[in-house]
């Protein structure tokens, strides 16, 4: 079935072309992220969801996305996205974290000249007729300190305009190493410097629990008298209502502002202050990024949908289109220890273990560690995912552990996992050989071959003459048809095992009978 995107936001149509490229069906509707029930209504038909600011993808509208694969923002904020829901439901929730960078730091520049020279008002008043020279003196830039709050992809190209404007750039962002603001040639301080020394501040950073109100009342406070304050990042960085009275009193000079706490901003305590300059979410409007972020999105998801490849993923590691078809096979067999241990445990796993050794461990082992976490869940909860599953595993308090070492035995690659439950320890051991077929190579420790088939019966029993033969008979008089067969045991008289690929499940009434085979400790019916 041909892959459908649906783009809800105003995308440049570049978009559109990639999509078809790629063989993407599309439904270019731009409007339809501010109609909320139409979302919702359609978009249980498409793998893919395109978008910008305006779509909103609530818990209800994922809900409804019951074919959805994979959300792309066309841009860098993902908080018009509930992420959480999105990875409850296994969607992949992408952006493009680099494509409107440059336009939205030229967007701070502009607002900190616009700001500088009050060029709005200027403008209004002498296209009004009025030639007011001496109600616009303005500031001079060169020499000022520009207090940067988050000094990340836009943050550090803003300081390197502001360099250029020959301002001396400060920065308060507890992330940013030592070397890197070097390399920047930025000066990094803690807030209360920044707030103390800086004439423009501007702020670039996420809207988090940590950044809500970085500038409040308090904050503001310590700011010095005359600063200019930009806000092109999020609103929810300031209290606007402390801004308000700070501009009010005259300790604030001014204040430029692309986002607001609630958009679309029709009303605003900021608004209608002389010294205010406000524009509507722009700092990505440009044709340039526009047409970047487009062509990116469409990239990034076409290649999720038709060839496996994740990139900029904000819940999910990237997977290139190259590593993809490399990772298939052992994403396959992950999920398989994963529902082989799943299915033989039977109370509440506490502990996951996966070690990967030789030439698997150059691959994505985060993304196979994924795949072995849902193989595991999936056969108590129907619902989970690679994308979900690692999430799922966190909430229930279970512990998962990665090793990855060199080869050290028969295989090239090996996962073996291991699974601690209140009550026992399952270890199973895996492999893929050349022609991409994964297969079991250990359980508990007992060395066997098997191949993985949709239906399968394992058996642990003591390894005492007569127990096949009676084994087999029992399968063929209940009509069950064996399509391979494999045996291992740790030695001679001790333990063995047996996966028995079958040509359909067996049914309890025969597994109980093999159950009261003598020497049989446990009998499961496997299905994959
Ligand atoms: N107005 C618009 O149209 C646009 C707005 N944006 C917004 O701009 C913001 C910045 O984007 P990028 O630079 O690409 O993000 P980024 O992730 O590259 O940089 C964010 C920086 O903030 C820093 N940070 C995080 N928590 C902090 C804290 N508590 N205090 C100080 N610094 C902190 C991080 O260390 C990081 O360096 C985002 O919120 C994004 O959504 C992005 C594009 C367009
Ligand atoms: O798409 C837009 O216009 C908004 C861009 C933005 O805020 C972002 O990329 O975070």
């Amino acid at each position: 079935m041909p892959r459908r995107v649906l783009i809800s936001d105003a995308l440049s149509p570049a978009a559109i072309a990639i999509f078809k490229d790629r063989g993407v069906e599309v439904d270019f509707q731009p409007a339809l992220g501010k109609d909320k029930e139409k979302l919702a209504s359609i978009v249980g038909g498409f793998d893919g969801l395109a978008i910008r600011s305006d779509t909103k993808v609530t818990a209800e509208v994922l809900e409804k996305a019951t074919r959805l694969k994979v959300i792309g923002r066309a841009g860098i904020g993902v908080d018009n996205v509930d992420i959480a829901a999105a990875t409850a439901k296994g969607v992949i929730v992408m952006n493009t974290p680099f494509g409107n960078s440059i336009t939205t730091a030229e967007h701070a520049i502009a607002l900190m000249f616009a700001l500088a020279r009050q060029i709005p008002t200027a403008d209004a008043s002498t296209q009004a007729g009025k030639w007011e020279k001496k109600r616009f003196m303005g500031v001079e830039i060169t020499g000022k300190v520009m207090g940067l709050i988050g000094c990340g992809n836009i943050g550090s190209i803003v300081a390197a305009r502001a360099s250029g404007l020959h301002m001396h750039v400060i920065a308060y962002d507890p992330f940013l190493s030592p070397e890197r603001a070097q390399d920047l040639d930025v000066e990094k301080v803690d807030l209360d410097s920044l707030l103390a020394r800086a004439d423009v501040i501007s702020l670039h950073t996420p809207l988090t629990a940590q950044t809500k109100n970085i500038l409040s009342a308090a904050t503001l406070a310590k700011t010095k008298k005359g600063v200019r304050i930009i806000n092109c990042a999020r609103g929810g960085l300031v209290d606007e209502q402390a801004l308000r009275a700070l501009l009010d009193s005259g300790h604030v000079a001014g204040a430029a502002f692309d986002v607001f706490v609630d958009e679309p901003a029709k009303e605003n305590p900021l608004f209608g202050h002389p010294n205010v300059v406000c524009t509507p979410h722009l700092g990505a409007s440009t044709s340039e990024a526009q047409e970047n972020v487009a062509l990116q999105i469409a990239e990034q998801m076409s290649d999720y949908l038709t060839r496996g490849a994740v990139s900029n993923a904000v819940n999910f590691p990237s997977i290139t289109a190259e590593e993809a078809p490399k990772l298939r096979p052992f994403i396959a067999l992950s999920e398989y220890l994963g529902s082989f241990a799943g299915q033989l445990v039977d109370s509440g796993v506490t502990k996951v273990t996966i070690i990967y050794e030789g030439a698997v461990t150059e691959l994505k082992t985060k993304a196979l560690t994924a795949s072995v976490i849902a193989g595991l869940l999936r056969p108590m909860l129907a619902d989970v995912s690679v994308v979900s599953a690692p999430a799922v595993a966190k909430e229930r308090g279970i512990v998962i552990d990665e090793v990855s070492r060199a080869a050290d035995g028969d295989y090239e690659s090996l996962i073996t996992l291991v699974v601690e439950t209140e009550t026992e320890e399952r270890r199973i051991a895996g492999t893929v050989f050349h022609a991409g077929k994964p297969r079991i190579i250990s359980v508990n420790t007992i060395d066997v071959d098997a191949l993985i088939a949709p239906a399968m019966i394992y058996v642990s029993n003591e390894d005492k003459p007569g127990f096949i033969g009676r084994f087999t008979s029992m399968l063929g008089a209940a009509g069950i048809n064996i399509a391979t067969f494999a045996l291992g045991r740790d030695r001679e008289g001790g333990s063995a095992i047996a996966l028995v690929a079958v040509d359909e499940t067996a049914p309890e009434t025969v597994l109980a009978e093999v159950k009261r085979l003598p020497g049989v400790k446990e009998v499961k019916a496997l299905s994959f």
